[in-house]
């Protein structure tokens, strides 16, 4: 693979009103989505593909305005500070973003007023509703559970999506002055009652066949409300991603989730 794509493209026949992205990550699942995604945009320009051992400067050379970051959590902090070093505005669905390295981010940006930065834990359409979903029905229901299912290839537990979902969950319920959820289990083997995010128990199901998946199972009295989202092919995420990348030089600053492009 070329680490540029402007090796294959002469600059002289490149349209000015084109935005020029570079992809890094442009090897793996979500990368090669998008780099076919880029190139079938008639408003995009594929300007550089960047993988593992590639210089991160192709990006820069190339002159990319605009970089998708679909990597790793352990070398997405770093993809992001070159980025906003050389001026280039990011779209990351990479996971693994706590409050510390937000705020990093948020100070990087400081020094470069005019950068966009957008990490966004779900691109997918449908995700991003099931977590509004969950947001609003949380305050109704003692009971609430969030259950993640993934492709057996993904390296993180929980997904980024799941954690997002139970955070907001927990700051409904906490608005709504909600107890805990009750249960009165007193003995489990490790692990059986899943991670415990900020009160919602979080389970993480890992299976061949499957690509990406949540429910958000609440329960009351007599009844219960499952919310269900399945991306079965990962061209569902495209439509977020584009989207973002013609946003975000609109966007300065740091944005959390694709929600407001999308106007929620
Ligand atoms: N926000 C969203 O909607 C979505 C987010 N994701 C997240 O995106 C990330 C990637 O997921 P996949 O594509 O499934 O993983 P993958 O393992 O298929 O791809 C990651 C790619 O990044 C490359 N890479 C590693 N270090 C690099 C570096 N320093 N510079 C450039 N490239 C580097 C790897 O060689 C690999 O090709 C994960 O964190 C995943 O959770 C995945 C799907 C949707
Ligand atoms: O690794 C994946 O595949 C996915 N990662 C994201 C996450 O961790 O939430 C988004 C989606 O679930 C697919």
């Amino acid at each position: 693979m070329t680490s540029s794509a402007t090796d294959q493209q002469p600059t002289a026949d490149r349209d000015a009103a084109l935005i020029p992205v570079g992809v890094l990550g442009a090897r793996g699942r979500m990368g090669t989505e998008v780099v076919k995604a880029v190139n079938d945009a008639d408003d995009l320009e594929l300007v550089a593909m960047v993988d593992d051992g590639d210089w991160l400067f192709n990006v820069a050379d190339a002159g990319a305005q605009v970089v998708v970051d679909f990597t790793r959590p352990d070398v997405v902090m770093d993809n992001i500070r070159f980025c906003i070093d050389n001026n280039i505005h990011c779209v990351v669905g990479t996971t693994g973003f706590d409050d510390v390295k937000l705020a990093t981010i948020a100070e990087w940006l400081e020094a470069k007023p005019d950068v966009g930065v957008v990490i966004a834990p779900n691109f997918g359409i449908g995700a991003i509703l099931l977590m509004r979903f969950a947001q609003e029905a949380a305050r109704f229901f003692p009971s609430v559970e969030v259950v993640e299912l993934h492709h057996p290839n993904k390296v993180d537990a929980p997904s980024g999506t799941a954690v997002r979902t139970a955070r907001l969950v927990a700051a409904a319920r906490r608005a709504a002055g909600l107890p805990p959820s009750p249960d009165a289990t007193a003995d489990s083997l490790p692990g059986a009652r899943g991670a415990d995010v900020e009160g919602v128990p979080v389970h993480a199901v890992r299976l061949s066949g499957l690509v990406a998946h949540q429910e958000v199972l609440l329960g009351a009295a007599g009844e219960t409300l499952t919310l269900r989202h399945d991306s079965f092919d990962r061209a569902s995420f495209m439509p977020g991603v584009l989207l973002a990348v013609r946003e975000i030089g609109r966007r300065p600053g740091l944005t959390v989730g694709i929600e407001s492009f999308l106007g929620l």
